[in-house]
């Protein structure tokens, strides 16, 4: 659904992205992992248009969108959510909800009603006429997802839709990703949470540096020595293949 083909980014000196390419098939919740600042959330910045790669493709739906503008490519089906979720001040969850839908819909009344809609969905339904800014840390990420939603995507890149939230809020939020899936729309997602990638996604890979160093399916990517050595430190995943040896 989504190709990447030897896409590369320089920030000055930093090499964010290089050479990456990967495959995103149709239908599945898929995960992109690596430690902090590996080159994931420019990747998701490449894909979906808000940078310009220095080299390479991206294509979606066989079509390529290679430095398209972000709009252009949600037109398209495409869309990529925040880290740090800013909803409008002053605006209630509702409105919120509707800016997304308005890619799609020009009716204001319309617009509104596909709010609703997904904002039942992501389970804000009970608080439609609330201030959105005044929506606790997990609330603001179900906006995140209902915005993204509302322009009914084909495509949705998820950065980090889970951090910040508590193994209780995790557990609420879980559902509502696989939810979307069983709606249509493919996910990739960017997580932190080990336990989310392992329980959501069927395929993973692993960006070091820049650089992908492992894909697989998520259970035997992390006790990939590469990526346990990219996560702590050089020397790392053999100190720890040793102490395993000795006390096995
Ligand atoms: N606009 C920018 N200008 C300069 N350097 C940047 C820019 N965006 C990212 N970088 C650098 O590129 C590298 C990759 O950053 P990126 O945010 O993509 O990593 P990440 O894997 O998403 O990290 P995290 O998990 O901490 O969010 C880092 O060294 C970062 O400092």
């Amino acid at each position: 659904m989504l190709e990447v083909d030897g896409i590369s980014k320089a920030f000055g000196g930093v090499q964010a992205s290089n050479n990456v390419s990967l495959s995103v098939p149709e239908g599945k919740i898929t995960s992109l992992i690596g430690p902090n600042g590996a080159g994931k959330t420019t990747l998701f910045a490449l894909i979906t248009g808000f940078h310009k790669p220095d080299a390479g493709r991206v294509t979606l739906l066989g079509e390529d969108i290679t430095g398209l503008p972000p709009e252009v490519i949600a037109q398209k089906g495409m869309v990529r959510t925040f880290q740090i979720v800013q909803p409008f001040a002053g605006q209630t969850v509702r409105e919120n909800i509707a800016v997304g839908a308005h890619l799609r819909i020009r009716s204001r009344a319309e617009a509104l009603a596909k709010a609703e809609a997904v904002a039942e969905q992501v389970g804000l339904g009970d608080r439609l006429d609330m201030d959105a800014a005044s929506l606790t840390v997990a609330g603001r990420k179900r906006l995140e997802v209902a915005r993204a939603l509302a322009t009914q995507p084909k495509l949705i890149l998820f950065d980090e839709v889970l951090a910040g939230l508590n193994p209780s809020e995790i557990r609420d939020v879980i559902p509502v990703i696989k939810s979307v899936r069983e709606s249509g729309v493919t996910i990739l997602l960017i997580e932190h949470v080990m336990q989310a990638v392992m329980s959501l996604s069927e395929y993973t890979w692993v960006l070091n540096q820049g650089t992908l160093i492992a894909e697989g399916v998520p259970s035997d990517v992390v006790n990939d020595p590469q990526v346990v050595e990219a996560y702590l430190g050089k020397g790392m995943a053999e100190r720890i293949a040793k102490q395993g040896a000795r006390n096995a």
